[in-house]
């Protein structure tokens, strides 16, 4: 299972400049921290991977399966940077309607939001309405939606912004349960120390193009000589974000 880019460009208007440009990319397996700055095109890479956005040239498929058809949502997840709760509907309410609108009967978004909620330690707020739910538990909903139609990939932006170092680090835990053999988690952030270090690849964006792709040790490798352990993941960041490019 391959979820890949190829030769993507994308802008917002036709008369606006491109965001990405003949970008080629593959999403590893396993959990995959996306970092850049402010503007890079992470949201924008995160949207056409969901096939939310339609490339303005290339392709973006999973396996033989384009972007562009409804089977490919189905197979692939994408949680935004806000989560909508939506009026008057429970956690499990909420997170069932995802599944039908991905095509699941009623009956079966029903009982497959149980076990998303429960995958996402929601299980004893399914019956609360998500109007009520704290902003690091509507998130958890978020992802128990990208969960429910069983997707291949989940691409998630990003997920922590905004909360307090208890929710981040129950959030982050569970983000690395998630990820596993069969599922493969794309996640932007800007939390670079917190969550790079246990993440099994990193990709940085800068300025719309990939500027690195790799294993998470080989990203730890680009911090200069000398950077104290608790700094190499910032430091390697700053080398790699701020280099013309590198591979
Ligand atoms: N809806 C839009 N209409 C026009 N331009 C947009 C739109 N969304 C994003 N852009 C522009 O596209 C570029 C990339 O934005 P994008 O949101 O993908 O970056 P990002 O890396 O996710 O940034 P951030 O970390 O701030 O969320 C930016 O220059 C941004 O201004």
């Amino acid at each position: 299972m391959s979820l890949v880019l190829e030769a993507v460009s994308f802008a917002y208007g036709r008369r606006t400049r491109r965001v990405l440009s003949g970008l080629d990319y593959a999403v590893p397996p396993g959990l995959t921290i996306l970092l850049g700055p402010n503007g890079a095109g992470k949201t924008t890479l995160l949207k056409l991977a969901a096939g939310v956005n339609r490339p303005l040239t290339g392709t973006v498929r999973l396996d033989r399966v384009s972007s562009l058809s409804k089977e490919y949502r189905r197979k692939v997840a994408w949680m935004p940077q806000s989560i909508t709760a939506m009026t008057g509907l429970t956690a499990r309410e909420q997170v069932a309607y995802t599944g039908w609108l991905k095509g699941m009967s009623r009956g079966e978004a029903w009982d497959a939001a149980a076990t998303a909620l429960e995958r996402v330690q929601m299980g004893e707020h399914s019956g609360v309405r998500t109007k009520r739910l704290s902003g690091g538990q509507l998130r958890r909903v978020g992802v128990a939606s990208a969960l429910v139609h069983g997707a291949r990939v989940l691409l998630l932006d990003e997920p922590t912004a905004g909360m307090d170092p208890t929710q981040r680090r129950v959030f982050r835990d569970l983000v690395l349960r998630l990820a596993t053999d069969d599922v493969r988690v794309l996640l932007s952030t800007h939390d670079v120390a917190d969550l790079a270090e246990e993440a099994d690849h990193v990709t940085t964006l800068t300025g719309g193009r990939i500027t690195y792709s790799g294993s998470t040790a080989d990203f730890l490798g680009h911090a200069p000589e000398g950077t104290p352990e608790a700094r190499r993941a910032e430091a390697s960041y700053t080398a790699l974000t701020s280099a013309p490019s590198v591979h």
